[in-house]
């Protein structure tokens, strides 16, 4: 069995994985990490620990020293110019978010033609995959809680509290949930566009969020599991 890690910048996200698919996945607030160490007790004999960490130097020591202690060594990714059926445009291939590559990996996997690849977590990133599997660019923007919480902390005025979508908002909650939504899902909507004109292009849609974006997008939408865990997968088979 193999061990993979989607470590983002609120959770860690793990799998656990061999050639006959998964065999469980979970959760950890990065505020709670030390938790992880339970969770990776519980696991049975694992061969090899593959991430992704956009969590920065500090977590990813952390982690190094609970992998130790159950003998495995962190073996993290680097986004790379080619590999696994996808080309990288970023100007610098490198400092492409280790997580992103890893999801259009999965999500090259997963479909065959064009695809908008969107990972809703602290960030929302939509990041367009053209039918040929090459990544041609993307977008970054605050994600779904953190555009709220940002309301909350930088107004006298505005809370951080749970509101509803509303056509037009009548009330100061719902006026902030409504918002938020459509900064979100408006601009997934712009960046479909570019590969709406593809046969067969389809919006991926994953991450923390994705469950509240879906049924307000207004484009051919699949939600699908963990992208980087797939992308991680795959990297692990290729290997
Ligand atoms: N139990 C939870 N605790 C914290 N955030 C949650 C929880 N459930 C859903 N979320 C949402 O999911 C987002 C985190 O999603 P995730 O894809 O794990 O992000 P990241 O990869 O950036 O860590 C949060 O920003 C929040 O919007
Ligand atoms: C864009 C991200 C912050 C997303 O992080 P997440 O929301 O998954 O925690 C991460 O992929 C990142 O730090 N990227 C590096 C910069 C880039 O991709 O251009
Ligand atoms: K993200």
């Amino acid at each position: 069995m193999d061990l993979l890690l989607d470590v983002g910048n609120t959770r860690l996200k793990w799998g656990l994985h061999d050639e006959s698919g998964w065999h469980g996945q979970g959760a950890v607030l990065l505020t709670a990490l030390d938790g992880f160490e339970g969770v990776l007790a519980g696991l049975g004999p694992i061969r090899r620990m593959l991430g992704a960490n956009v969590a920065g130097a500090a977590v990813a020591g952390r982690l190094g020293v609970l992998l130790a202690a159950r003998g495995l060594v962190a073996e993290w990714i680097q986004s790379l110019a080619q590999g696994f059926g996808v080309r990288n445009s970023y100007r610098e291939p490198g400092r492409l978010g280790a997580d992103r590559w890893a999801a259009l990996v999965g999500a090259r996997a997963l479909h065959r033609g064009a695809a908008l690849v969107v990972t809703s977590g602290t960030a929302t990133t939509a990041d367009v995959l053209d039918g040929s599997g090459v990544f041609q660019g993307g977008v970054i923007l605050p994600g779904l809680d953190l555009m709220r919480i940002s309301l909350a902390r930088d107004t006298a005025q505005l809370p951080f509290s749970d509101g509803r979508f509303e056509a037009t908002p009548q009330s100061t909650a719902d006026a902030i949930v409504t918002g938020c939504l459509h900064a979100q899902v408006g601009a997934i909507e712009r960046m479909f566009r570019l590969v709406a004109a593809e046969e067969g292009s389809v919006c991926l849609l994953n991450g923390g969020a994705a469950a509240a974006l879906a049924p307000r997008l207004e484009c051919p939408v699949r939600v699908v599991d963990n992208l980087v865990l797939e992308g991680l997968a795959r990297m692990l088979d290729g290997a």
